[in-house]
């Protein structure tokens, strides 16, 4: 199925290689990922037809040589507002607002607050009540906007999803009219504060995902994008999952098919063509990686190459910064990152992972503090080399004071919370043992052999993520 909003029928053969190179060279590139698997797939295919026609012409040379990238447009082959009364009608109900109601009746515009491919999204005051909303302006005509619409119905009043207030429709398009998310993206609170996360924050940034991923998958929803641009922060710092226009409905043993998602956190799966539920778990392993070391597990120079690497790269946990992070961390994402999808954790088993468990449940934290003052921290010391100890202390302090912990997320951020590697590896180790039953410890917390190797090309500055 193709995503319409987010190409052109305009220009079939935009350049990648500008396009790319846009995010090469920069911190953003370590973690971002922009460009999405629909677009590569579209553009692939329709260069294929047009190097068909011009013989003597690969596909890849053109894509290596054509302009920028493309503005949205309505799709051809799909007639306008198929589907709609159907979709759109269970949303007027929900919403209580009438379809036909125009939007300017009901709020004032105001100024444009982000931009997506298909186009923006702006701010929108009740001419009614004065609360400020988000509004999301989708052209109608494929069927991915249809559902986009009806899934964010369907999940709307989770907390953690962002809520949708009313839908307008017109001709062109829709008008979602959504809760205003002012804390921006956790992408953007990345990047300002430049370092990694303390594993307290990344934890609690990763629980309050995973408890949204959860509440997807029990409904019966594979969001498909999860990626930190897509997730939206309150004033409060509490997080929203924004973006359905790549989520599915899915039923119990059902297999999806169709590449979708953004590059650097596709899982392995979706590049073989058949997958489930559990890519979002993939797709959040990616992004506990960027948390916990600040850049991307999974880098190339290429689409091909960063394919190559999720499908074929094999993730060192035990060198490097990894030893400065605690062993539930690294198992928790080991289990995350884990190219067997049986084997993957779901979001449940995230949740009840020792390690989210141990800095998220306010009785492990007292436990944890009677520990500390009891000196039971001390003998549990991981032998860490000092300096890369004193390094690690010195970004998360930074980071705590820097940022006046933005997140605020479920817990404070204190600063005797920080990362006590020691501790964490003897709590988690205990609660390992009461918390996860049996049977679902042997697929949670059996041995996973030692994930070896890491992409050289993880390691330099330079060569970061230049695919997206
Ligand atoms: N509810 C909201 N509150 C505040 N800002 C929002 C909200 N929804 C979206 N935005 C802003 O608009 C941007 C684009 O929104 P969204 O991700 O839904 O569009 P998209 O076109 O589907 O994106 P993409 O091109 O990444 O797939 C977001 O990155 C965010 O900055």
């Amino acid at each position: 199925m193709r995503k319409k909003r987010k190409g052109s029928d305009t220009d079939p053969c935009p350049n990648l290689t500008n396009f790319l190179s846009s995010t090469h060279n920069s911190r953003s590139s370590a973690i971002t990922s922009h460009y999405s698997l629909e677009d590569y797939t579209r553009l692939k295919k329709r260069c294929k037809e047009d190097a068909n026609e011009e013989s003597g012409v690969s596909y890849k040379s053109r894509l290596a040589g054509i302009a920028t990238a493309p503005p949205c447009g309505i799709s051809s082959l799909v007639t306008p507002g198929r589907g709609l009364k159907r979709k759109i009608g269970c949303i007027d109900v929900a919403t209580q607002m009438g379809r036909k109601n125009k939007i300017e009746n009901d709020y004032a515009s105001g100024d444009t607050i982000g931009h997506g491919k298909f186009g923006s999204v702006w701010l929108c005051r009740s001419k009614v009540s004065g609360a400020e909303f988000a509004c999301k302006t989708l052209k109608k005509g494929e069927e991915t906007v249809h559902r986009e619409v009806e899934i964010m119905q369907h999940l709307s009043g989770h907390p953690g999803v962002v809520t949708l207030q009313a839908v307008y429709e017109e001709t062109e398009c829709f008008h979602l009219v959504m809760e205003l998310c002012s804390g921006g993206r956790l992408i953007d609170k990345m990047f300002e504060e430049g370092d990694p996360c303390s594993e307290h924050r990344a934890a609690n940034i990763l629980k309050e995902v995973m408890l949204v991923v959860k509440y997807c998958h029990d409904m019966g929803v594979v969001h498909r994008d999860i990626k930190p641009e897509n997730i939206l922060l309150t004033t409060a710092g509490k997080i929203k999952l924004a973006d359905f226009g790549l989520a599915m409905r899915i039923s119990n043993g059902q297999n999806l098919t169709g590449l979708a998602g953004s590059p650097a956190y596709v899982a392995p799966e979706v590049l073989l063509g058949k997958y489930s539920e559990k890519v979002d778990i993939w797709s959040a392993g990616v992004l506990l990686h960027v948390l916990l070391v600040g850049r991307l597990p999974f880098q190339g120079d290429s689409l091909e190459a960063v394919f190559e690497a999720i499908k074929n790269v094999e993730l060192n946990f035990h060198t490097g910064i990894w030893q400065l992070i605690s062993k539930p961390a690294r198992d928790l994402i080991g289990r995350m990152l884990t190219r067997d999808v049986s084997a993957r954790i779901t979001a449940d088993e995230v949740l009840r992972h020792p390690w989210i468990l141990f800095y998220t449940e306010r009785t492990l934290k007292t436990l944890k503090s009677k520990m500390k003052n009891q000196g039971g921290g001390h003998s549990q010391q991981l032998a860490i080399a000092p300096k890369l100890k004193s390094d690690r202390n010195r970004i998360e302090n930074r980071s705590l004071s820097e940022s006046s912990c933005p997140l605020s997320l479920s817990d404070s951020c204190e600063p005797e919370d920080q990362d006590d590697c020691g501790l964490v590896d003897a709590l988690a180790t205990a609660i390992s043992h009461v918390r996860i039953s049996e049977p679902k410890r042997s697929r949670v917390c059996g041995p996973t052999g030692p994930i070896e190797q890491q992409c050289s090309s993880n390691m330099k500055a330079n060569n970061l993520c230049k695919a997206f």
